[in-house]
């Protein structure tokens, strides 16, 4: 079962989903000196921004010094591209920061554009640097299922069956750029919790196939059926209005 949150445009998705990472990181923080979170790119980081940043009762409890945070995935690019996962955070986020700043771990920047070899590389340091368990995933859900750069077609079902390496190179990827880094199911397996964002009518035939067809070869729903106590979902009603089912 994974916890499902719809959301109407009154009850503000960005506030909830910042009210369940301050109760993470509260967690976290009582046994630990950090809060570990590795976040995706997308949609998701403007929801980051009003729901961390602009948000009047959540920013002020927000400990940003005691942060680390990674990516799940990441487009092999120059970090201030603007396809750069981290760049699109450091936009929307990190330069609104100006007392207390987190840790942050893009990709090894010197290595990009040089070649699959390289590629390998970006991908073996970020494995190399990632911690074993991450204390919340925020991932998105694109239009095709896919989420990190774990794509639901054949030609990338390396990256969804892969058991050992954590971190991957996504060659030829279906949504440009073409060159990605991505996390794996085993780190999935390994964090403590799994938060799913995801917003908007673009999103509607894939809500339906997720929680009604419940299709296992998206990998957003195989994280769903292997992952679900771990597993919440913030939606708002918008991106849910084809779903039928009342049991996720
Ligand atoms: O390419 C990517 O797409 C997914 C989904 O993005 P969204 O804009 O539809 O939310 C994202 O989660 C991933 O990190 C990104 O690299």
């Amino acid at each position: 079962m994974v916890a499902v949150h719809i959301h109407t445009p009154q009850d503000n998705l960005p506030e909830k989903l910042g009210e369940y990472l301050l109760a993470e990181q509260d967690k976290a923080l009582s046994q630990s000196k950090t809060f570990k979170v590795a976040i995706s790119g997308g949609s998701l980081v403007n929801v980051l921004k009003t729901g961390l940043i602009d948000n009047s009762k959540i920013a002020p409890k927000i400990k940003w010094d005691q942060w680390e945070i990674y990516f799940v995935d990441e487009r092999i690019v120059p970090l201030n591209h603007p396809d750069s996962n981290y760049g699109a955070f450091k936009v929307a986020v990190l330069d609104h920061l100006t007392v207390k700043q987190p840790k942050v771990f893009p990709l090894n920047a010197s290595l990009v554009g040089k070649g699959p070899e390289e590629n390998k590389k970006i991908a073996k340091e970020y494995e190399d640097l990632l911690p074993k368990t991450i204390d919340s995933l925020l991932l998105g859900c694109g239009p095709d299922g896919h989420t990190c750069s774990l794509f639901p077609d054949e030609e990338h079902k390396y990256l969804i069956e892969e058991k050992t390496q954590r971190v991957m190179w996504c060659y030829d990827s279906p949504k440009p750029p073409s060159d990605r880094i991505t996390v794996t199911l085993p780190v999935l397996a390994d964090a403590k919790q799994i938060a799913f964002v995801a917003e908007g009518s673009s999103k509607q035939p894939i809500m339906h196939e997720i929680f009604d067809l419940k299709n296992t070869k998206l990998p957003t729903a195989l994280i769903n059926k292997l992952y679900g106590e771990k597993v919440t979902w913030f939606v708002n009603d918008e991106a849910f209005t084809k779903v039928e089912t009342k049991t996720f």
